[in-house]
C-alpha cells in the first residue's frame, strides 16, 4: 500500500540509506536526542524485523533467507527483490543493504587503511576509538557455529599448512589488524548465535527502541529539495506499490539530510539533485523520467560525483586438493540435508551457521610497486570450483592502488560503471602479478595439490593479462570513492565531494556518510570500516553549529 507522507510533519535528520553507514549514523544521531527519519527503499530483510524471504524449510521460524549463513550466497542464484535493479553492480537494496546480504566478513582495519588515503582528522588515531566502539557493538567471530566447531576444515587444512610450510604465520586475525604481512588466519564474521549479526541487530535495535526514531522502508528518495545549498526536503516515492509518497521536510532552518545510499545510489541521488559534474547533470536534465521536475541549471553545484570509484581488484586462481569436501549449499535452498537442517534449526550450529560457500583461510601480504607504493594483497578462499574437490582463491588488491574509475548515469536513470577501476596504472598490475606469482610459488608446494586456475605450465604475467578488466571477472563488491571526502574542494578542481565534516560542498546542510566517501581502498572487506566512518561522521556532524540562517532565527 502506498500512502502520501505527513506533510505536516518536519525531522532533524533525515538519513536516506539503511546499510553499513546509514543504519548507524541514524542510531547515532537519534541517540542524541534529534529527530530521525531513516528512509530505505527495499523491503524488510531479517526475520527479527518482520521480513518474509525464505525458502520452505524456514516457514514456521522466524529466519529468512538473510539469516541463515549457509544462504547467503543465494543473492547469486536468485538475487530477485535482494539486489538493486537500477545498477548494473550487485548491491543489496534491503533494510540493512549490503549488511544484510554480504558475506559477513568482518576486520578490524590496517591501520594504513586510513593514514594512506584519508584527510586528517580521520587518521588511524582519530579513528581508534570509533574502531573499539564498533567491535564492542559487533565482536564477530571465527567460529560462527553456536557450538563452537568449526566444520568441513579440510581446504583451510590444506592450504594453511602450505601457507605455514611457506613462511605465513597464523593469527588470530582481529587480535592483530596491523599484521597483514604474510598472515592468515580463519575468516572472521559478524555472525552471532549460529545468525546474521551487526548493525541490523545492534545500532537498528536500540534506534527502533526511541520514539524520537522513524523507519520507512519499500520508499525510495527521488530527489533533495533544495534552494542553493539549503536542502528543505526530500522528495520520496512508494517502491514495489508500498511505502510512502510525497515531500518530508527537515525541521526549518536546522533540519539536515544525510545521504547514506551506498556508492552507487548516493551519487545517483546527487545527480537527480542537480549536484555532480555538468555532463551527468545533463543527462538527468534530458531524461523522460526527471526533465521536468529537475532543478534549475543556476542551481546546479558542479562536483567530481561519481569520480574517484574504485574497487578491490579481483584476481581468481584456482586448485584442487584430494582432501577438500565441497558442501551444496546452492542445494540447501530448496532441498537441504536433513540433518543439517535440524542441527541448524534445532541449535544454530553445524555446516549451514558457516557462511556459504566455506569461506577461508584468509591470507595477506604486502609487495612494493615499481613506483615505490607498497600494496596491500588479502587471498580469499572459498570451496567453490570446476571441481567437488575445488578451491577458489580470491587475490584482492587493495591498499595502495592508485587505478581510479567512473560511474555514470544514463537516460533511464539507471547507473552504470562507465569507467572499471580496474588495473589502469602499470604499477597495480605489477603487484598483482607479483602477488599471483607469490601465492603460486607457495601453494605449489603443497602435496597432492593440483592447479586447475592458471595452469601449472602457463605464465603469471600471460595469466593476469588474460583476466578482463570487467566488473563480471575482477569485481569485488566492495564499491567506494564516488563522493570522496576531502579538503580539495571539487568546485574548484579538487577531488572531494564532501569536507572534513562530510558536508557536500556548496551546501550548509547537505551530508553523504556511506563507503562513497572513501578516497582510497582498504585492505579487507570494508563492512566494519564503514560503520566506524559512520561512527566518526555521527560526532563531526553532531558537533556542528546549526547553519548561518539558524543563527539568524534564533538572534530574531
Ligand atoms: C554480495 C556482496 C557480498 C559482500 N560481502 C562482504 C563481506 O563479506 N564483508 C564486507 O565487509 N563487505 C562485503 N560486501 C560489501 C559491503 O556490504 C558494502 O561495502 C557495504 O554494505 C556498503 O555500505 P554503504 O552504507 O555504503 O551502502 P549499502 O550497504 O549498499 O546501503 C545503501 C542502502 O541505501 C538504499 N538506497 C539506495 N538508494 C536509495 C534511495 N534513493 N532511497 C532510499 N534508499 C536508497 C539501498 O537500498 C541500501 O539499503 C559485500 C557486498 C555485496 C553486494
Amino acid at each position: 500500500q502506498c500512502t502520501p507522507v505527513d506533510a505536516n510533519k518536519s525531522y532533524d535528520y533525515i538519513v536516506i540509506g539503511s546499510g553499513a553507514g546509514g543504519i548507524p549514523i541514524a542510531d547515532k544521531l537519534s541517540e542524541a536526542g534529534k529527530s530521525v527519519l531513516l528512509v530505505e527503499k527495499g523491503p524488510l530483510s531479517s526475520g527479527i524485523w518482520n521480513g518474509t524471504m525464505k525458502p520452505s524449510w524456514l516457514e514456521g521460524t522466524n529466519l529468512t533467507r538473510f539469516d541463515v549463513p549457509g544462504l547467503f550466497n543465494q543473492i547469486w542464484a536468485d538475487p530477485t527483490g535482494v539486489n538493486c535493479p537500477d545498477l548494473d553492480v550487485m548491491a543489496g537494496c534491503v533494510l540493512g543493504g549490503g549488511t544484510a546480504v554480504n558475506s559477513a566478513l568482518y576486520w578490524k582495519p590496517h591501520p594504513r587503511d586510513f593514514d594512506l588515503s584519508f584527510p586528517d582528522g580521520w587518521k588511524n588515531s582519530d579513528m581508534q576509538k570509533h574502531v573499539d566502539t564498533v567491535f564492542k557493538r559487533i565482536p564477530g567471530t571465527t567460529t560462527p557455529s553456536k557450538d563452537g566447531k568449526l566444520y568441513l576444515q579440510q581446504g583451510f587444512d590444506a592450504v594453511g599448512k602450505g601457507l605455514v610450510a611457506g613462511g605465513f604465520k597464523e593469527i588470530i586475525p582481529n587480535d592483530h589488524p596491523d599484521q597483514k604481512n604474510n598472515t592468515f588466519g580463519h575468516s572472521t564474521f559478524f555472525i552471532e548465535n549460529g545468525e546474521r549479526h551487526g548493525p541490523l541487530r545492534t545500532y537498528l535495535a536500540t534506534a527502533m527502541e526511541r520514539a524520537n526514531f522513524n523507519l520507512l522502508v519499500n520508499t525510495n528518495a527521488r530527489r533533495l529539495v533544495r534552494t542553493g545549498g539549503h536542502v528543505t526536503g526530500v522528495e520520496l516515492e512508494c517502491a514495489q506499490g508500498q511505502g510512502r509518497s510525497g515531500i518530508v521536510k527537515v525541521t526549518p532552518g536546522t533540519g539536515r539530510v544525510i545521504v547514506s545510499a551506498g556508492t552507487m545510489g548516493s551519487a545517483k541521488l546527487l545527480f537527480r539533485s542537480g549536484i555532480g559534474p555538468k555532463d551527468q547533470l545533463d543527462v538527468v536534465k534530458g531524461s523522460a523520467l526527471d526533465g521536468s521536475t529537475m532543478i534549475a541549471s543556476d542551481q546546479w553545484i558542479n562536483l567530481p560525483v561519481g569520480q574517484n570509484l574504485n574497487d578491490h581488484v579481483g584476481t581468481d586462481i584456482q586448485i584442487s586438493h584430494p582432501s577438500i569436501v565441497f558442501y551444496d549449499f546452492y542445494g540447501a535452498w530448496n532441498n537441504p540435508v536433513k540433518a543439517d537442517a535440524d542441527k541448524y534449526l534445532k541449535e544454530r550450529s553445524g555446516i549451514l551457521a558457516q557462511v556459504a560457500p566455506n569461506l577461508g583461510p584468509i591470507a595477506w601480504n604486502q609487495f612494493q610497486g615499481p613506483d615505490g607504493i607498497v600494496r596491500h594483497i588479502q587471498w580469499q578462499a572459498r570451496i567453490e570450483g570446476r571441481t567437488p574437490t575445488s578451491m577458489t582463491i580470491t587475490q584482492y588488491l587493495g591498499t595502495g592502488t592508485v587505478s581510479r574509475g567512473r560511474m555514470t548515469i544514463l537516460g533511464n536513470l539507471n547507473t552504470r560503471v562507465s569507467t572499471v577501476p580496474y588495473l589502469r596504472d602499470a604499477n597495480d598490475k605489477a603487484v598483482v602479478i607479483q602477488g599471483i606469482d607469490y601465492i603460486r610459488g607457495i601453494l605449489s608446494k603443497v602435496p597432492d595439490l593440483t592447479w586447475v586456475v592458471p595452469a601449472a605450465n602457463q605464465n603469471t604475467t600471460a595469466f593476469v593479462n588474460s583476466v578482463p578488466a570487467t566488473v563480471g571477472s575482477r569485481g569485488s563488491n566492495h564499491w567506494v570513492g564516488s563522493c570522496t571526502i576531502g579538503t580539495d574542494d571539487g568546485r574548484t578542481g579538487g577531488k572531494s565531494v564532501v569536507d572534513l565534516d562530510t558536508k557536500v560542498y556548496g551546501t550548509d546542510n547537505l551530508f553523504v556518510v556511506d563507503a562513497s566517501i572513501f578516497p582510497g581502498m582498504m585492505t579487507g572487506n570494508p563492512t566494519a570500516m564503514i560503520i566506524a566512518v559512520a561512527e566518526r561522521a555521527a560526532e563531526k556532524i553532531l558537533a556542528l553549529k546549526a547553519p548561518a540562517s539558524r543563527s539568524r532565527i534564533m538572534r530574531d
